[in-house]
Parts: structure tokens; C-alpha cells; sequence
């Protein structure tokens, strides 16, 4: 994906950069003034025509338009008309952040691209009464339209990521569905893997090394598998390029042998080795990848029988926009286990678990049944509590925090240790981005961490 976006950068930079260079003087100084002067008045033409669409309008209450993304988008106009060549890869960037920003709000990009049509036609307008060379205004009307386009059409690429991200997260899941038993297919590859290495380690060994013999990984039954079916059923996962790596680095070792050649031992072994670690990385990689698919496929964590955050972005999204048709208070709640690493290292991993069952069980029985609740990390829970302010969120949370501390957490029969949590809320603030809440509840968490635990601290 990253690699997409920079070749993406580059194709515009490649268009931008000299466009920019070529600008005299003349032009860059009417730009930065239209920019100083004009922002204002062209952002407020922007967010009229965006207003005007009751679909869009919903999203941006007058009060939130007005006090934020305005300055965003003043901000940004100033940005695009003025940025030097050297700041033009950063601005490049910055434009998928906004696009993913639009996506994630609900703002389709057809109305970024109509507002920007007003901005382009305030521009013209300010030009028609300026007193200047033509081949300056000219300029700036070339420059200032190109400049909006290229920015915009970086966002645009961002915002079509986005979408196709969820469209494949969708289509990966319901191609798993499809594959009717996950069990049967995950046992089935790797018995595949392992029969693989099997018959080349004993080539190996035995002697029967010729190229007929050793066939490489990816032309196995299971390289075809991985090829034509785990790549599409799960997606380019982070796993799912491991294996691939993985068996690169198996394939480059066999097809690596001279086969006119006795293999000396040391080499055999050596072999063997390499082929059987990979091997053996493959097959963790391949549980984690079934593992996650099923664990994801009803949208609940395995360990606590919480939601996992495979619907976190729909719940939010959607509690988000009711918040604001409906102005009612909403708050987003993590709670993290408190030194959760010493209970691990202490007592070992089962009893870590056991100890986040503990936790799931005790947050569960202490939320309202129209709170949502999810395994959000680790030992890192997330809470969404509806129609709950300031007053509501804190209360909730105290009791959560005071009954966990004072349940004690049976470590081995009759041996009990205390839990703690630290707790960081938010509380929305009108803003259709849902990501602020999450960002904000983390950064009042680790204030929390910081002022010392087992406490509560709001954004
Ligand atoms: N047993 C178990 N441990 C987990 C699981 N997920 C994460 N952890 C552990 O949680 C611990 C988190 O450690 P840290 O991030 O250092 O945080 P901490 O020790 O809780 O310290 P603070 O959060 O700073 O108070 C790590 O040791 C992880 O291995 C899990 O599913 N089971």
C-alpha cells in the first residue's frame, strides 16, 4: 500500500515540481497575497456550496465548520497556493492524511471537488478586477487551478484507498466464509507444508538430490495453494507477505544447490536447517492467519468473548452520527491494565489470561447493556458509552475502576494479587471524525499512566 502511495506522489511531484519552479516572481508574490487576503473568503464560498447538500450538511454542523475545519481549510489553501518547491513532498503527503480524514467523516470526495470548483472561480473573480501583466494573471490562473487539482487528486487517491481497503477487508472475509471449513483447509495445507519438507529432507539426507526430486516450495501443492487461494482469502495480510518471504528464502536455498556436486555434510546440515526454521515460521504464520480469520469472522475476541475492533469503525462511525442528528452526549472510554506485564512474567502466560478473562468479566457486569465493549489490544479495552456525558461517563468509570481494584484476581488456588487499570476518556465534541475520540481517550490514558495509574483522567 505504501509503496503504491509514494509512486503515486511521485507521478504528480514529477508534474508539480516544475510547474512550481518555472513560476517568476511576479506570480509567486500575487499568489501569496491572494492566499494572505483571499483564504477567508474562498473557504467560506467552499463550505457554502458544500452546505448546500443536505447529505453533506448533516456532517458538518454550522458551529464545527466554523470553528475547525475552516482553519483547516485556510490552512490548506494557503499551503497549496504558497509551498516552495522543497515543501512540496510533505504537503503531498499531508494530502492522503485529509482524504483519509474525508473518507472516515463521510465527506464523498465529489463535494471536496465541487467546493474546490468555487474556490478556483473565487480566484478568477479576484484576478478579473486585479491590475496586472497578463502573463502573471495568466500564471496564477494556470498555477492556482493545477495546484487544486494535483492536491486534490491526491486526496482523491487516499479517500479510493480507503474504500477499497474496506471493500477488500469485506471480500476477504466473505471469501473465508466461503472456504466452508476453515479447520479442514488449515489441517489439509499443512500437512501439505509438512509432507513437502519431509520428502526434501530426505532427498537431501538420502542423497537423492537430483533437480528432478527437489521441486521448489512455490511450485508444491502447498506454494500453489498459497498462491492462488490464502493470498486471496486473507488479503496481503503482514502474514500473509511473510510467508511469502519465507519461502523466497526456502526456494533460493534449493534452487541454490549444485546438484553435479557432492553436498558435504556440514552444507547438508546446514540445509536442513535453514529449510526447517523457514518451515517452521511458515506453519506459525499460517495458525495466526486461520486463528485471526475465525476470531474475526463473527467480530468477537477469542480469549474474553468481547467485540474485537473488527467493527469498531462501523459501531463508532455510527454512534458518531447519531450524536450529532440527534445532539446527544457520547464518550469513548480505554481502559488498560495497570504493570500487566509483571503478572505475565510472575505468574506466566495461562494465568495472564485468565487475569484479562477476570478484567472482560468485570467490565462486562458494570456497563449498561447498550454500551459497547471490546478487546481493543492487549490488555487495552475500549468502551463506547452512548448518550453518556461528562457526569455519566465519570460515574460509570469510577464504579469500574473501584470494583476492579477491589476484586481480588485468584492467581493459584487461594492466592490472590490486586488489578489495577488506568482509565483515559473523551468526550465528543461534535467532530465527525470518529478517529479524534480514539485519539483523544489514548492521550488522556497515558496521561493517566503518567500521573500515576489506577486513576481516571478526561481529554
Ligand atoms: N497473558 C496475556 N498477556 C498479554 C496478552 N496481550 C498482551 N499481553 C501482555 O501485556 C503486557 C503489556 O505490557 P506493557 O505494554 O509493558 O504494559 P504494562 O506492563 O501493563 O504496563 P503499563 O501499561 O505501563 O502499566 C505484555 O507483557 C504483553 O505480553 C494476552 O492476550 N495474554
Amino acid at each position: 500500500m505504501q509503496h503504491e502511495i509514494d509512486q503515486y506522489i511521485s507521478v504528480i511531484l514529477n508534474e508539480w515540481i516544475p510547474l512550481r519552479k518555472s513560476l517568476r516572481e511576479d506570480t509567486v508574490a500575487l499568489l501569496s497575497q491572494i492566499a494572505e487576503c483571499e483564504s477567508e473568503k474562498l473557504t467560506s464560498k467552499f463550505y457554502d456550496s458544500m452546505l448546500k447538500d443536505p447529505d453533506t450538511a448533516s456532517h458538518l454542523s454550522y458551529e464545527l465548520v466554523q470553528v475547525q475545519l475552516s482553519r483547516s481549510l485556510i490552512k490548506w489553501l494557503k499551503a497549496v497556493l504558497c509551498v516552495k518547491t522543497d515543501e512540496l513532498e510533505p504537503l503531498a503527503k499531508q494530502q492522503y492524511h485529509i482524504g483519509g480524514v474525508h473518507a472516515r467523516i463521510g465527506i464523498p470526495i465529489q463535494f471536496v471537488q465541487r467546493g474546490s470548483r468555487q474556490i478556483k472561480y473565487g480566484i478568477y473573480q479576484y484576478l478579473k478586477e486585479y491590475d496586472a501583466d497578463r502573463a502573471v494573471i495568466f500564471e496564477v490562473k494556470h498555477y492556482s487551478s493545477m495546484a487544486i487539482d494535483m492536491a486534490i487528486e491526491l486526496m482523491s487517491h487516499a479517500y479510493a484507498m480507503s474504500h477499497h481497503r474496506a471493500t477488500q477487508n469485506e471480500e476477504s472475509y466473505r471469501l473465508h466464509v466461503l472456504m466452508n471449513n476453515s479447520d479442514l483447509e488449515q489441517g489439509k495445507q499443512q500437512a501439505a507444508l509438512s509432507s513437502w519438507e519431509n520428502t526434501v529432507m530426505y532427498d537431501l539426507v538420502s542423497g537423492a538430490r537430483n533437480t528432478e526430486s527437489l521441486i521448489s516450495l512455490s511450485s508444491s501443492g502447498f506454494g500453489l495453494w498459497f498462491r492462488h487461494k490464502c493470498v486471496k482469502n486473507f488479503g496481503e495480510d503482514r502474514k500473509v507477505s511473510e510467508i511469502r518471504q519465507l519461502i523466497d528464502v526456502i526456494d533460493r536455498e534449493i534452487l541454490g544447490i549444485d546438484t553435479s556436486v557432492e553436498l558435504e555434510v556440514k552444507k547438508t546440515q546446514e540445509l536442513l536447517r535453514v529449510i526447517h526454521s523457514n518451515c517452521q515460521q511458515i506453519h506459525m504464520n499460517l495458525e495466526m492467519l486461520f486463528s485471526d480469520a475465525s476470531n474475526m469472522k463473527d467480530g468477537k475476541d477469542a480469549l474474553t468473548n468481547l467485540l474485537n475492533k473488527r467493527y469498531l469503525p462501523t459501531i463508532l462511525k455510527h454512534e458518531v452520527s447519531l450524536a450529532i442528528e440527534n445532539k446527544l452526549p457520547l464518550s469513548v472510554a480505554i481502559i488498560d491494565a495497570d504493570y500487566f506485564k509483571k503478572i505475565n512474567d510472575k505468574w506466566g502466560h495461562p494465568v495472564g489470561d485468565r487475569a484479562l478473562m477476570h478484567i472482560a468479566g468485570l467490565l462486562g457486569d458494570n456497563i449498561r447493556s447498550s454500551d459497547y465493549l471490546f478487546r481493543y489490544g492487549g490488555e487495552e479495552f475500549l468502551l463506547i458509552l452512548v448518550e453518556a456525558g461528562e457526569f455519566d461517563a465519570r460515574t460509570s468509570l469510577e464504579r469500574i475502576r473501584r470494583t476492579i481494584t477491589s476484586t481480588p484476581f485468584e492467581v493459584l488456588p487461594g492466592e490472590t494479587i490486586q488489578i489495577t487499570v488506568s482509565i483515559g476518556y473523551a468526550i465528543h465534541n461534535g467532530h465527525p471524525d470518529y478517529n479524534l475520540l480514539l485519539k483523544n481517550a489514548d492521550a488522556a490514558l497515558y496521561t493517566a499512566k503518567g500521573n500515576g495509574r489506577n486513576r481516571i483522567e478526561r481529554f
